[in-house]
């Protein structure tokens, strides 16, 4: 898919990956709406990339993931704004073991709902024009983490959600490709979370375990994210494809068996 001109949602966009994500498809050419509940954060992200790359480019609108009408309003916005939807990123996450029940609507719930207000936008059997949709999980999808139980829980999830879906577009013939990226430690202020008791609950006590694990696998910056996203995006062959990225093997993919019986 070539991005001049394409036009992409990205949530979690104020900060982080998204942040870079987004930064990353303006650099080339496409058009961003940041759907994120930081109003802060996303007001000086968009002056930002008003001042960078003018300002009839992106589009900040703040909204809570959770919040389901909320979400679909922020898809309506994006569409009447830009006048259609290309991409749709759904990167919005948190690491809160103390309030796990919204871990798994944030992390797991959302990505669900955005992936289908995605299609809703974006698929030919809504009679729209196709696209790309990317979910964020984590390298905790592999690795999982004991400091991290439902964390590691919604990455589980988002990976089978994706791979499960992707076929049925494929199947389905929905024009969309849907794929998932799976990141190990990324620098972003996600990391302080780790020295955030009200956040960590029970497993605060392991947080210097979690940062003895970032110190083996080491610490990614997010300009590598956005490289392997817009990878996904450029490659029309990918859909249902696991993207892994480590400091150890940089960009790659997580291969499985053929099912059989
Ligand atoms: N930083 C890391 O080490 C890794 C991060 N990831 C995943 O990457 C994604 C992005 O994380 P980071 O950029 O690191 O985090 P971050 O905390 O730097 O940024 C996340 C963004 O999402 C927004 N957000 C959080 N909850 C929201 C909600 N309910 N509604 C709307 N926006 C919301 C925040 O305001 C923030 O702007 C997450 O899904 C995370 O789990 C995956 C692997 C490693
Ligand atoms: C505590 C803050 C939130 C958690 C952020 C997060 O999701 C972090 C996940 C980190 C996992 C890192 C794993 C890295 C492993 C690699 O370096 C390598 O050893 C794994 C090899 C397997 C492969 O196929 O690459």
């Amino acid at each position: 898919m070539a991005l001049a001109g394409k036009v992409a949602l990205v949530t979690g966009g104020a900060q982080g990956i998204g942040r870079a994500v987004a930064g990353a498809l303006l650099q080339n050419a496409a058009k961003v709406s940041l759907v994120d509940f930081n109003q802060e954060a996303g007001e000086q992200c968009i002056t930002c990339f008003n001042q960078e790359f003018g300002s009839d480019n992106s589009l900040f609108i703040q909204c809570d993931v959770t919040d389901r009408e909320k979400l679909q309003d922020a898809f309506k916005r994006t569409v009447e704004h830009f006048g259609k939807l290309d991409i749709v990123i759904n990167n919005a996450g948190i690491n809160n073991e103390n309030n796990w029940v919204k871990t798994i609507e944030v992390n797991l719930t959302s990505v669900v709902k955005g992936t289908y207000l995605g299609l809703e936008h974006m698929s030919k059997e809504h009679g729209k024009q196709g696209g790309v949709i990317i979910n964020v999980s984590s390298m905790a999808a592999f690795l999982h983490s004991p400091h991290q139980p439902v964390y590691t829980a919604t990455k589980y999830g988002v990976v089978g959600f994706t791979r499960a879906i992707a076929e049925a577009s494929e199947i389905e013939n929905y024009g969309v490709r849907i794929n998932v990226l799976c990141p190990a430690f990324v620098d972003t202020p996600l990391l302080q979370s780790i020295d955030q008791e009200e956040k960590m609950g029970k497993f605060y006590k392991h947080k210097d375990e979690i940062k003895h694990r970032m110190s083996i696998y080491g610490v990614l910056k997010p300009s590598l994210i956005a490289e392997g996203m817009l990878k996904i995006i450029n490659d029309n062959s990918l859909n249902g494809a696991v993207m892994k990225i480590t400091t150890s093997k940089g960009i790659h993919f997580q291969s499985y068996e053929p099912m059989s019986a």
